[in-house]
């Protein structure tokens, strides 16, 4: 394999030909008071541009700024506003984009820096100390489009930083498939559509929106988002144009904070882009590539998270020209196979590897879980990406996912049949009981009811469940498993249900109302996953009085602590996190579990409690997050 060194980096092309910026132009700033519903939103961009940007980058707005003490939120400048409006159309030839089409005539825009004195005071109302714009870019996010784990964090941590204060915009794809075009319903066209040069052609693409939960939700559109299937395959495998479908993405979300007057304004250059896996990888390439050096968006920063190694957007070289990128810039991409893993003698394993790319030009890198940020250097969990994350440590960081609590809350979940919390159990042995019944199985408080949950995918150890299901299945316990994907296993859970009718089901779909009533019903969830980037069944399970039975990796170790009787008050465990990952000890572990379930009745309750009592929230890792954005703008952006 090729070293994929931050070296690659040194490709850029000089920034000699950058052309004249277009200066802001005054008749379109809006003189009109804004609506009230705007004044925070102003406040949030006035403040967002007072973070402590690196001196010679600053934006001329920002010279006439005061001092930048971090922590401290300076009153907003006095100068007239300087914020260009311009999307890359605006900027000259030199970038590729064809121009925005703006359908609707008259629209204004406020720019960030006119005075109002009803703008509120940020460091009173909101939690985060400094407010900025915050750009996620991602293939899924519920509750529009969920394949797994991502759909929840893009769902979810948005809105925890919205209500810190922040001015936060989600961009992704408005996917129609027939199942999820009702929830892109109350999205509305924004009047812009914009043409992106890649793969041989113009691809226009439009821009739809809504506003909840005080995040800005913007849907590219375009005709390869919608088909039948899920988000990223049918039946037969992944989509062949998945590459063309995330670059799409990738310019759509560099465009979208430059031309979308969201609520009135414009994001503007000083944004925070969060970029989630690799088919949102392109966009810290783009901002090193194709505008930082024409003097757009030096005053943003990226920050690639990484929720899964797995995958990693890896296409044939010969693509790269798709791409619309600087042939300068092949090397950041750059990924060559090993030599065992090339198909025949003359293969010389030459490929592109979008989150690569993301990995060498991003500012900073998140992890979901501490554990999985040491994992990811090491050759057993680095997926090939090991030595360039090792470079990179610097910059690297992992932060434990929180949970949407509005979402999976045993007190309120609005698909369970009874509610209960901490201070009253009782319903959570109904809700077992209606599971039971609901499956077909004998309704029996004494007996353990162990579940799965899960994409049905090689990281998931269905293996080890597959191998263990004889043994299992002789003792008196009963079994559920909820998952869909590989087809191999798809078709054994429904084997296994045909041979194990009173104690085992396989229900294989995709039901999130179904996953909140296991989670709820059951008395064990068990995660023999192969490795775990974080992991958030665990984190329901243990909201949901739960007991997690998992595989001591990545963010299941940091979350799950083993139970032990002797440990001092408080202190004595969540859960069983057992290693190393072999069928003889997971079926211990879930053994020990199933036994202190019948015959320790305090202490089981103590585990239940325990895990109920935990903070899952987002506010702390929003507040982790809020940190690595701070160290982002302390340093130079990436350039060249
Ligand atoms: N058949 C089904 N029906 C209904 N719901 C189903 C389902 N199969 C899965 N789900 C749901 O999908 C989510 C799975 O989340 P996980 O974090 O456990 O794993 P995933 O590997 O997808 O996520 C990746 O990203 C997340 C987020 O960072 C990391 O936690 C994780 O380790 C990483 O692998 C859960 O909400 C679960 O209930
Ligand atoms: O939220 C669940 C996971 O969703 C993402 O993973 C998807 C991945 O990004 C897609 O590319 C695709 O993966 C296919 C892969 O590209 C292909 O080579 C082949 O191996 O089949 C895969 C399955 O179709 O689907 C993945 C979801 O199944 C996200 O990147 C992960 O972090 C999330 O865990």
């Amino acid at each position: 394999m090729a070293t994929p060194g931050v070296g690659a980096a040194c490709l850029a092309p000089s920034a000699a030909a950058a052309p004249r910026r277009r200066a802001a132009d005054p008749a379109r700033a809006c003189s009109a008071r804004p609506r009230l519903s705007l004044v925070r939103r102003r406040c949030v961009a006035e403040l967002s541009r007072e973070g402590p940007a690196s001196p010679p980058l600053r934006s001329p707005a920002q010279q006439l700024a005061p001092p930048v003490v971090p922590g401290f939120l300076a009153p907003a400048p006095q100068a007239p506003p300087t914020l260009p409006d311009a999307g890359v159309g605006d900027l000259g030839p030199e970038l590729m984009l064809e121009g925005i089409v703006e359908d609707s005539v008259d629209r204004t825009v406020i720019v960030a820096s006119e005075q109002d004195s009803e703008i509120i005071d940020a460091k009173e109302q909101f939690p985060a100390k400094v407010t900025r714009s915050i750009v996620f870019v991602t293939g899924e996010a519920a509750p529009y489009a969920k394949s797994g784990g991502l759909g929840d964090v893009c769902g979810s941590l948005p809105i925890a930083l919205a209500a810190r204060g922040h001015r936060v915009m989600v961009v992704m794809p408005r996917y129609l498939n027939g199942s999820s075009d009702k929830n892109y319903a109350k999205a509305f066209y924004t009047g812009k559509h914009i043409k992106i040069p890649c793969f041989g052609g113009s691809h226009e693409v439009t821009f739809f929106h809504e506003y909840r939960d005080s995040v800005d939700w913007v849907f590219v559109d375009h005709p390869s988002y919608h088909r039948p299937g899920s988000l990223y395959g049918d039946n037969f495998g992944a989509f062949g144009d998945n590459q063309f479908r995330y670059t799409l993405l990738c310019y759509a979300a560099c465009e979208a904070p430059l031309i979308l007057e969201l609520g009135g304004y414009i994001y503007g250059q000083n944004c925070m882009f969060v970029v989630n896996d690799w088919h949102a990888s392109l966009v810290p390439v783009l901002l090193a590539s194709k505008y930082r050096p024409y003097g757009v968006y030096r005053d943003s920063r990226s920050t690639l998270v990484i929720h899964n190694l797995a995958h990693q957007g890896v296409e044939p070289a010969n693509t790269y020209p798709d791409l619309g990128l600087p042939p300068e810039w092949y090397g950041a991409l750059e990924w060559v196979f090993p030599e065992w893993a090339r198909r025949h003698a003359l293969d010389k394993g030459e490929a592109v590897n979008f989150l690569k790319g993301a990995v060498v030009t991003a500012d900073r890198i998140v992890t979901v879980s501490q554990g999985y940020s040491w994992e990811v250097t090491t050759a057993e969990g680095g997926q090939g990406l090991n030595e360039l994350l090792s470079s990179r440590k610097s910059v690297l960081n992992g932060i434990v996912n929180g949970i949407d609590i509005n979402d999976w809350n045993p007190t309120t979940d609005k698909c369970l049949p009874y509610h209960y919390s901490v201070d009253d159990l009782s319903g959570k042995a109904k809700c077992k009981a209606e599971l039971q019944k609901e499956l077909g199985l004998p309704v029996r408080e004494d007996v353990p009811l162990i579940g799965f949950i899960g994409r049905l995918d090689y990281q998931k150890g269905i293996d080890l469940i597959k191998m263990a299901i004889p043994d299992l299945m002789r003792e008196d316990i009963q079994f559920v498993m909820l998952g869909s994907g590989d087809p191999i296993f798809e078709g054994w859970m429904r084997s296994t249900e045909s041979s194990y009718k009173e104690k085992f089901r396989g229900w294989v779909g995709f039901s999130v109302p179904v996953s909140h009533r296991i989670t709820a019903g059951c008395d064990i969830l068990l995660m023999p996953s192969r490795f775990e980037p974080c992991g958030l069944n665990q984190l329901y399970a243990m909201q949901y009085g739960t007991i997690p039975v998992v595989h001591a990796t990545g963010g299941l170790r940091d979350t799950v602590e083993t139970f032990n009787p002797f440990g001092k008050k408080g202190e004595e465990g969540t859960g069983w996190a057992f290693s190393p990952l072999t069928v003889d000890k997971m079926l211990w572990a879930l053994r020990t579990a199933t036994s202190t379930y019948r015959e320790h009745k305090p202490s089981w309750e103590g585990l239940m409690k325990r895990g109920m009592s935990k903070d899952h929230t987002w506010d702390h890792a929003a507040e982790q997050y809020e940190q690595i954005f701070e160290w982002a703008f302390v340093d130079q952006p990436y350039v060249m």
